[in-house]
């Protein structure tokens, strides 16, 4: 069931302000993420755009400001099914192994109907999501294997596929291409402009904008913990590589 505040922004951050060891790693941070934007955050080592994100998604406690997810504040929001998160890094070594493709299906647990759990119909959609899922980052053929034993970059790409499967209405990825060959980032950058195409919202944390250029509607930079560069720019149509 969608929640009534889907005209609300993504993502709203007023005064946000984050503290590590005693000092501020973010401060002043106003930035609202409009339904359609793909953002790209951007700045030097260190500069804060993963406690940004993270701050956004609620993972990291604000010392100052209020963040608000599609109006509602993270402790109280219950619409997770509509955001995909892919981290900078998981952990994926470490307890039972999990298969590429489990893992990648738990990015549709959020979509699973807890009253109808054996649904056919359901569970076909489910199946179908990260068969597409797995096929865009090109691990359909590794499916069965044990995700720990990937390469970094190729665990990566499971990360993608997992956030991708969940078919979110707005995907936050943090440094998503890091370690991930030129052909997967230009087939990731097709799978964001089918998302994009389709008025969803991407927040994406980026080194080097890759084939996803000509997908970025609007860039922030970051220095120091502070938004020093908020540009809006002209999306470019279907020239993604
Ligand atoms: N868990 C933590 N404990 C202490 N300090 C932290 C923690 N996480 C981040 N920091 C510090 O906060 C600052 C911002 O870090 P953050 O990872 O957000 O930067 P970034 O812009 O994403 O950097 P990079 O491009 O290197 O990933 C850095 O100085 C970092 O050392």
């Amino acid at each position: 069931m969608s929640d009534t505040s889907t005209s609300r922004p993504p993502f709203a951050v007023t005064g946000g302000r984050v503290r590590r060891d005693g000092r501020d790693v973010l401060s002043g941070v106003d930035l609202r993420v409009e339904p359609g934007d793909v953002l790209a955050v951007v700045g030097p080592n260190g500069a804060g755009k993963s406690t940004l994100v993270k701050a956004l998604l609620g993972l990291v406690p604000l010392a100052g400001g209020r963040v608000e997810i599609y109006g509602v504040p993270p402790a109280r929001f219950r619409g997770w099914r509509r955001i995909g998160y892919v981290p900078q890094r998981l952990p994926m070594g470490g307890g039972v192994p999990a298969t590429v493709r489990e893992v990648v299906m738990s990015g549709r647990v959020g979509r699973t109907s807890r009253w109808l759990p054996s649904l056919f119909a359901d569970r076909a959609a489910d199946r179908a999501a990260v068969d597409r899922a797995l096929e865009t980052v090109g691990l359909a053929e590794r499916a069965r294997e044990s995700s720990h034993l990937l390469s970094g970059g190729q665990q990566q790409r499971v990360l993608i596929a997992r956030a991708l499967a969940g078919e979110p209405d707005v995907l936050v990825m943090d440094e998503p291409t890091a370690g991930v060959d030129a052909r997967s980032q230009a087939a990731l950058a097709s799978a964001l402009r089918g998302l994009a195409d389709a008025g969803k919202t991407i927040v994406l944390v980026t080194h080097e904008f890759g084939p996803m250029e000509p997908l970025i509607t609007r860039t922030v930079e970051l220095r120091d913990g502070r938004v020093v560069r908020d540009d809006r720019v002209r999306r470019t149509a279907g020239s993604a590589a």
